[in-house]
């Protein structure tokens, strides 16, 4: 049984799940664990989609990639997608949410290509990774939090970090009962 939760970190590309990953781990000790990067690092890229830039990971080969670090429990999981995990491995599944305006001027900010701002705007307003959290993963461990202003990251972390002292209560007291 994990002593120490994980949480997985989604949404749309620049909602901020990085700046709320960052913070998240500098305050709790939890480990941010970046799957586009570790998707490189451990070779579990199949190309790059060249039209968006996005690049095509191998799911099955990443799942087994980070599998026995995960399973220890104790990491903050960051990707645009969520429903690959297991719904073992999971105990929160934060739904980082933006503004569509706000979110248009970021990834303007970026020199994304027409297409790429008008997919990721498309999935921000029609909620797609709220949904798929939703379908993937219990209701109650979905959780959606806004990020439009610099001082939301900051609330929004303080709120996770609160229901992560309140599982440890939780899973303490569970395991003193066994
Ligand atoms: N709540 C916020 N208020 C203002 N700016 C923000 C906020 N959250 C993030 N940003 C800014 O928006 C940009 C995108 O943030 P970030 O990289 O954290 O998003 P992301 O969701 O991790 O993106 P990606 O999926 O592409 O990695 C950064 O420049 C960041 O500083």
């Amino acid at each position: 049984m994990r002593t120490s939760p994980n949480i997985i970190i989604t949404g749309t590309p620049g909602v901020g799940k990085t700046s709320h990953c960052e913070l998240l781990a500098q305050n709790t000790g939890l480990k941010h664990m970046p799957i586009n990067q570790i998707a490189q690092d451990r070779d579990c890229v199949d190309g790059k989609d060249e039209e968006l830039g996005s690049l095509l990971v191998d799911e099955d080969k990443l799942l087994d990639a980070i599998e026995d670090e995960v399973k220890q429990g104790g990491y903050i999981i960051d990707w645009h997608a969520c429903d690959l995990f297991p719904k073992s491995w999971i105990d929160l599944v934060v739904v980082i949410r933006c503004d569509s305006t706000i979110l248009y001027d970021r990834l303007e900010a970026r020199k994304y290509s027409a297409k790429k701002l008008e997919e990721n705007m498309d999935a921000e307003i029609m909620q797609v990774l709220l949904e798929e959290a939703r379908d993937a993963y219990d209701e109650e461990i979905v959780v959606e939090l806004q990020s439009d202003k610099i001082e939301d990251v900051e609330g929004n972390v303080d709120r996770i970090e609160q229901w992560i002292e309140n599982w440890k209560e939780d899973n303490k007291e569970d395991r003193e009962e066994e």
